[in-house]
């Protein structure tokens, strides 16, 4: 695992950009997209640049479960507004949060994923360690699935809706075991708040109860946070 330390998010986002950038040279065709405040600045350069993103191919990670795609909260919209409408790609596929059937749905996602091997997954981290919405103790085999969200997650994402009653309860997202399929991972963390959730990833035991604790057996992950999200780190790892 590669641990890259950067002053803010800003130069942290940049140095996603710049892994993007790198993997499409050596000829990426499918990213793996997050959402959350975590990759914002990532978004940000990826729409300043120059690059085309036409021939790609994105999968986003997860879906609230229940919200319509127009709602402002939605990932839907979420993507949209900080990447879709500026780059466009080829195809981008979201989780349908309105699927009446789930089990269709996620039988859909599952081959979508399967037909397009992902070759640079991004991802933030939850406090808890969550990794998209699997939640501690998601098997790490696990596919996509339908997840029903964890008090501290409901709590942590009330900060994007009116107020705490609004946030669904539950949510469609992509599975450990097809995150660790992806050729290249790179994980964003910034900020205090995730400093218990870097040093458990970092240096924890690889365990259920830490969904990103599972990254430490993927060959390729760069870990890309700022000093604030490191704070708490063991210097060895910092080096
Ligand atoms: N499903 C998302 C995750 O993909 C994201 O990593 C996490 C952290 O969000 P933020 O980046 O806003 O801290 O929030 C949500 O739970």
């Amino acid at each position: 695992m590669k641990l890259i330390i950067t002053k803010d998010s800003i130069e942290g986002g940049t140095k996603a950009f710049e892994l993007i950038k790198d993997a499409m040279a050596n000829g990426a065709k499918t990213l793996g997209l997050a959402t959350g405040s975590t990759p914002l600045a990532m978004y940000d350069a990826m729409c300043k640049s120059s690059l085309d993103f036409s021939e790609m191919i994105s999968i986003n990670l997860d879906e609230y479960y229940g919200i319509d795609p127009t709602n402002a909260q939605s990932y839907h919209y979420f993507m949209q507004k900080h990447l879709f409408d500026k780059k466009p790609f080829k195809h981008s596929y979201v989780p349908n949060g309105l699927a009446k059937d789930i089990d269709q749905e996620v039988d859909r996602y599952n081959q979508i994923i399967a037909q397009n091997p992902i070759d640079l997954q991004i991802l933030g981290i939850g406090q808890n360690g969550h990794i998209a919405f699997n939640e501690p103790g998601t098997p790490f085999n696990s596919l996509t699935h339908k997840v029903d969200l964890t008090e501290s997650t409901i709590k942590a994402n009330s900060r994007f809706f009116k107020d705490e009653s609004e946030v669904p309860h539950q949510a469609i997202c992509m599975g450990i075991k097809s995150i660790m399929h992806s050729k290249k991972i790179v994980l964003m963390a910034f900020g205090k708040e995730k400093q218990d959730a870097i040093k458990a990833l970092v240096e924890g035991p690889i365990t259920e109860q830490v969904p990103a604790s599972i990254l430490q057996d993927h060959p390729d992950v760069t870990v890309i946070c700022d000093e604030a999200a490191s704070a708490k780190l063991d210097p060895k790892f910092k080096n």
